[in-house]
């Protein structure tokens, strides 16, 4: 039965989402009423800027005092599509205390204070919703903590940063270089004015945090995230991952460890075999694999940004924040009771793809092969190609420690024989 009295929620940021998400609330109220089981109504917008023209918003809803408009004690949901750590936060706390349930997007703010928020959140009884704050559109948090609450999650891995596959795969199919491929990111505004957020893999590992803690049931905050960017990725990389019959991609990667005693969570460039499905996605798509014990594979595919299909995964928030309300409950909160530790780079095992420039004469190849035997890393194969007194060798790895592939490598660099170590590369999803 449709309940007369409308469910009030407050809009904090009119930006990209945020505009999607009151046209969205307009254009689609009757349905969103019908879902719910009583109307919505817009009460206010808070924004930096008054002035500026908001289509289809009443400008009297409009506010620049966000406080004062999530204290008004008469709110039901509180939308917050701000982004960043302050007011965003506060402003969160702020309309638990005063009665409201919150939706978000803001996965930097997620992956930094999940906890404490969750714990403020049920500390007022409300629900804390956040499916936008990973990979846009794609339906994950809920699959995640719901649908798979009865399987054990054991590996997460995706292509979650739109811009950066956008960049990968305009150099994988092109040859263009790394800055070539930005620029045409940020001409079609995929890629912000200042990119670094995205290329540097900040926002990767902000998603890669909130995954994994959601995946395994624990706590896993942004600085647990062993982080490296994409800047350094050159064309003669995706020549060696062709020859492997790889592409490379910026890769989230959460796994549990063998033993279920701990679990990892990390953002890095990898060679992906050609045959994975995450290597076919495509342009500024996101995509994520997940790996549980009874459901074998899954694959969750989608556009991963913009106001629209951001927009979307707000409103089911919205709709599902919504019915809890009307029910007088609240939805499954933080499930962190794993408490799981999470372990360093160093103990992450996987192959390796690593490029020398060393001397070309003989013995040079035994002598690498020594330090790799002395590392206990087992070479899977070796290329070498020599001209003019120069060869570059190119090894494969068999699976070893980060830590191991770590001390090779210094000791490698130490070999008068070596020139330079001109790329490592991870080859994951085999
Ligand atoms: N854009 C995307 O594709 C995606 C975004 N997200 C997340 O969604 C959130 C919003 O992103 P997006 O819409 O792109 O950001 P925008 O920068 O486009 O919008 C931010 C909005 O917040 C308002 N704002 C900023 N500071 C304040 C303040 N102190 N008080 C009141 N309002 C303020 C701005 O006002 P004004 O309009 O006056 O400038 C603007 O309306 C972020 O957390 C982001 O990470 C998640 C997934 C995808
Ligand atoms: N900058 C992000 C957008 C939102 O998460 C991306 O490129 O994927």
């Amino acid at each position: 039965m449709m309940r007369t009295r409308p469910l009030k929620v407050a809009l904090l940021g009119c930006g990209v989402v945020g505009s999607e998400v009151a046209r969205i609330m307009t254009t689609h109220a009757d349905d969103l009423a019908a879902r719910i089981g009583a109307p919505v109504e817009l009460a206010g917008v808070a924004v930096r800027r008054p002035d500026k023209v908001r289509e289809g918003i009443d400008p009297a809803l409009i506010t620049t005092d966000a406080t004062a408009l999530v204290k008004r004690g008469d709110l039901d949901i509180v939308v917050e599509v701000i982004g960043g750590i302050e007011p965003a936060r506060t402003l969160i706390t702020t309309a638990f205390e005063h009665g409201a349930s919150v939706v978000s997007a803001n996965k930097a703010l997620l992956a930094q204070d999940g906890a404490a928020l969750h714990a403020a959140a049920e500390e007022h009884g409300k629900d804390l919703y956040y499916e936008a704050a990973v990979a846009g559109a794609i339906p994950l948090i809920r699959p995640l903590r719901e649908s798979l609450a009865g399987d054990k999650v054991n590996r997460v891995l995706g292509i979650v940063n739109g811009t950066t596959n956008f960049i990968l795969d305009k150099m994988d199919s092109t040859g263009a270089g790394y800055q070539e491929a930005l620029d045409e990111a940020t001409a079609l505004g995929y890629a912000e004015a200042d990119p670094t957020a995205d290329v540097e893999g900040f926002d990767a590992a902000a998603k890669a945090a909130i995954l994994a803690g959601i995946a395994f049931h624990t706590r896993v905050r942004l600085d647990d995230v062993h982080r490296e960017g994409m800047t350094e990725v050159t064309a003669a990389d995706f020549a060696s991952a062709k020859e492997m019959g790889c592409t490379i991609k910026l890769l989230a990667i959460c796994e549990r460890a063998e033993d279920g005693a701990s679990v990892t969570a990390r953002v890095h460039p990898a060679m992906i075999p050609l045959s994975h499905p995450l290597a076919s996605v495509r342009g500024a798509y996101n995509a994520v694999f997940v790996e549980s014990d009874a459901s074998g594979q899954l694959m969750f595919y989608g556009p991963g940004a913009g106001g629209s299909p951001t927009a979307s995964a707000v409103l089911g928030d919205l709709v599902a924040v919504g019915r809890n309300r009307l029910g007088g409950t609240t939805g499954p909160g933080e499930s962190a009771y794993a408490a799981l530790p999470v372990s360093s780079m160093g103990e992450v095992v996987t192959r390796y793809h690593i490029s020398l420039d060393v001397a070309d004469k003989p013995g040079v190849l035994a002598q690498v092969a020594t330090v790799f035997a002395e590392h206990g890393v087992s070479i899977d194969t070796v290329r070498q190609q020599g001209k003019d007194g120069e060869a570059s060798l190119v090894v494969v790895t068999h699976r070893a420690s980060d830590a191991a592939l770590g001390g090779t490598v210094e000791a490698l660099r130490k070999l008068d024989t070596v020139r330079g170590v001109a790329s490592i590369m991870r080859v994951e999803g085999e």
